[in-house]
């Protein structure tokens, strides 16, 4: 399990987290929600080792991660998939995917088949170049990459964003299916209420850098979090 204990996160003097609290298990899709600017990639950088906290504890299955660098939180088992992706465009899709080697002892440098099987398109793919694929192949190869890391806990930002609706489809399938199969912990932030409430098990609402509500999706006040997601 991952646990983010009275996190603070600065930018100079601007602070962006103030005492976020938050944890995602094994086995759940565990939800972030807020509008622009709220903090929420802001958390997945502090998760990821991107930017340092200034206050609080990150911890997952038990290790104390604050003061890793990205590349050991990798090793540690958290994968990532940023916000806009993030695909080296002039490199090849197999390129891409291999960019995720770098943390993986020798015997593990490989692509697994689950990848193609999750997202044909890329198998079909391999040898174009990430820069000519849409935004929802980028999306996929983003998490295909992801997930040549043999993450334990898979981080994502904003999945949804900028994508067509049967491309979203895609991808919350594919999230449910690696929870399912794998048992991994899933953490996505996202601004989509409907994509977070149909996937996640477990629903936080960000807002000014607070964590303003926690609960199961089951129970989640759609009303209260729609009031959050508008400007
Ligand atoms: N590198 C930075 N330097 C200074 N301020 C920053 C930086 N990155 C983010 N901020 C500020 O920190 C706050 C939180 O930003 P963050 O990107 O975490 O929000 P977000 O909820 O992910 O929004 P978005 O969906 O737009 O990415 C915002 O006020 C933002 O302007």
């Amino acid at each position: 399990m991952l646990t983010v204990s009275h996190v603070n996160l600065h930018y100079g003097a601007a602070q962006a987290l103030r005492g976020v609290s938050l944890q995602a298990e094994m086995g759940n899709i565990t939800c972030v929600l807020g509008r622009n600017g709220v903090g929420k990639s802001s958390l997945l950088r502090a998760v990821t080792g991107q930017h340092p906290v200034s206050a609080g504890t990150i911890s997952f299955q038990g290790e104390v991660l604050n003061g890793l660098a990205p590349y050991n939180r990798a090793k540690h088992g958290i994968g990532y998939v940023p916000q806009g992706r993030e695909i080296f465009p002039l490199l090849t899709v197999q390129e891409n995917l291999q960019s995720g080697y770098a943390p993986l002892a020798r015997k593990d440098k490989f692509i697994p088949d689950e990848i193609f099987t999750l997202f044909p398109v890329l198998k079909s793919m391999l040898s174009r170049r990430g820069g000519d694929l849409s935004g929802g192949q980028q999306q996929q190869l983003a998490i295909g990459r992801a997930m040549v890391t043999r993450p334990k806990i898979l981080v994502l930002d904003e999945p949804t964003e900028g994508i067509q609706p049967s491309i979203i489809k895609d991808i919350g399938r594919a999230i449910r299916y690696l929870r399912d199969t794998t048992g991994m912990a899933i953490l996505l932030v996202e601004q989509y209420l409907d994509f977070c409430r149909e996937l996640a098990d477990q629903v936080y609402i960000m807002d000014r850098g607070e964590i303003v509500h926690e609960g199961p999706a089951e129970t989640l006040d759609t009303a209260e979090a729609r009031r959050h997601l508008t400007v």
